[in-house]
């Protein structure tokens, strides 16, 4: 396990005065940074990060973005790229060991050009290739969450919904952090500020937002996240470092769309008026070349919802394919861990003895990041003599 150097660790105790175990404390160099990742946050909830700036020998407090590891008893660092570290957590449950903290990547430069401040992410590794996000984008009263609530009813544990922040209120039926996040627009616009939201947009006089937190969540629960937002945010997110698929939900026609939301009764006059306006330019943005992968036509339900999992490649197969594999690795303790090129060599032999059980976490096949899973782990084990392949 990599621990902190001593001059790291006088450092920390001179400026933070609080109880910190130096044996959790991990520093790695990037540039002329170096980032002490350990101890606990202020929440106590999460692996703490400080960066020393050495050409000021200042400490930074960065602002830490996404769904954070929780506290381990050590874990051992280790740079990737330049851009990224790897944390391997020790003694940790299955599925939760491999931690990405993202440093200086297109996101996190993004990030910080957007907030002006100092910005790290944590994004969680996951072994195999879990399957892209979904974007799903239409007109109001297309049959958007009709057809989510369908995928989500047929294949419960394969896909979670990217639950959106909104200042609109709710609906009768709608509950608060299962439908929406219903907020007040100066809570959403300071966070907006300091770069919680992967979009946001204004639609139809209300703002509404996918919070980073809201696509790790379910990517955390080793879920396929679907995201219902409007064109503008499907463009943004396009332009953004999340990977997905980008679906576009037409209606047969402008009347029948205009029959369903005014069957829907959920909104006023003015209010149908409003996104029936709107509708006519989303429709006519769901063409623009190179945003959507993909054009449903919602006419008859069934067939939509048929031609939806066809695309989504669950005809028949139940699902499966989309899913993480199931993650089986206990780190012990007392490792170390080295790299060569794109492999990282983890020795779980206790110190000073020549180490029978090496496990290798194969890089080569990364994708994805922050926000979201860093995808495609590989991973292999040399336990005695064979060579056993894990997943
Ligand atoms: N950009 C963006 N649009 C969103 C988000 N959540 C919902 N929307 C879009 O906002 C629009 C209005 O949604 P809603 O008020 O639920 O009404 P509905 O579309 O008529 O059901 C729809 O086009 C949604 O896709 C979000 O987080 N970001
Ligand atoms: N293919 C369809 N044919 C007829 N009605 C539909 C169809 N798809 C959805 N609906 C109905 O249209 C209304 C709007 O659907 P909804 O899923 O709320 O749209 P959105 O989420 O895109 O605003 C709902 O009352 C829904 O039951």
């Amino acid at each position: 396990m990599g621990e902190a150097p001593a001059f790291i660790a006088d450092d920390l105790l001179g400026d933070f005065d609080e109880e910190i175990d130096m044996k959790c404390l991990t520093a790695v160099n990037v540039g002329n940074r170096t980032y002490v990742i350990g101890g606990t946050d202020e929440s106590k909830l999460t692996i703490g990060v400080r960066i020393l700036d050495k050409s000021t020998g200042e400490w930074v407090i960065p602002t830490v973005l996404g769904t954070r590891p929780k506290p381990s008893k050590g874990h051992s660092a280790i740079l990737l790229n330049e851009d990224r570290i790897l944390t391997i957590k020790e003694d940790s449950a299955d599925g939760d060991c491999f931690w990405f903290l993202e440093v200086d990547t297109p996101f996190i430069r993004e990030q910080r050009k957007k907030s002006g401040t100092e910005v790290v992410a944590w994004s969680k590794g996951v072994l195999g290739d879990a399957g892209k996000p979904i974007v799903i984008s239409g007109p109001s009263g297309v049959g958007k969450g009709t057809l989510i609530a369908k995928l989500m009813k047929e294949f419960p544990s394969t896909f979670g919904f990217s639950v959106s922040h909104t200042t609109r209120a709710p609906r009768e039926k709608e509950q608060n952090a299962v439908h929406y996040h219903f907020t007040q627009r100066s809570f959403m616009e300071e966070d907006i500020k300091n770069g919680k939201f992967l979009e946001f947009a204004s639609v139809h006089g209300n703002l509404y937002g996918t919070s980073i937190e809201a696509v790790e969540v379910v990517s955390d629960a080793g879920k396929r996240c679907i995201l219902d937002i409007d064109v503008q945010g499907a463009r943004s997110v396009r332009a953004s470092t999340l990977e997905a698929i980008f679906i576009f939900v037409c209606p047969p026609s402008f009347e029948e769309l205009e029959k369903r939301l005014r069957a829907r009764g959920t909104e006023t006059e003015e209010q149908i008026q409003k996104r029936l306006r709107n509708a006519k330019a989303e429709l006519e943005q769901g063409n623009s070349p190179g945003l959507f992968d993909h054009i449903l036509v919602n006419d008859d339900l069934e067939n939509c919802y048929a031609h939806l999992k066809e695309l989504l490649d669950l005809n028949g197969s139940g699902g499966v394919s989309s899913k993480s594999p199931p993650i089986s690795v206990d780190i012990p303790l007392d490792h170390s861990v080295s790299k060569i090129e794109q492999k990282i060599m983890i020795d779980c032999g206790a110190k000073g003895q020549v180490s029978r059980n090496v496990l290798v976490l194969d890089l080569s096949a990364l994708r994805g990041g922050a926000p979201g899973r860093t995808r495609g782990l590989k991973f292999h084990s040399w336990k005695n003599s064979g060579d056993q392949q894990l997943s």
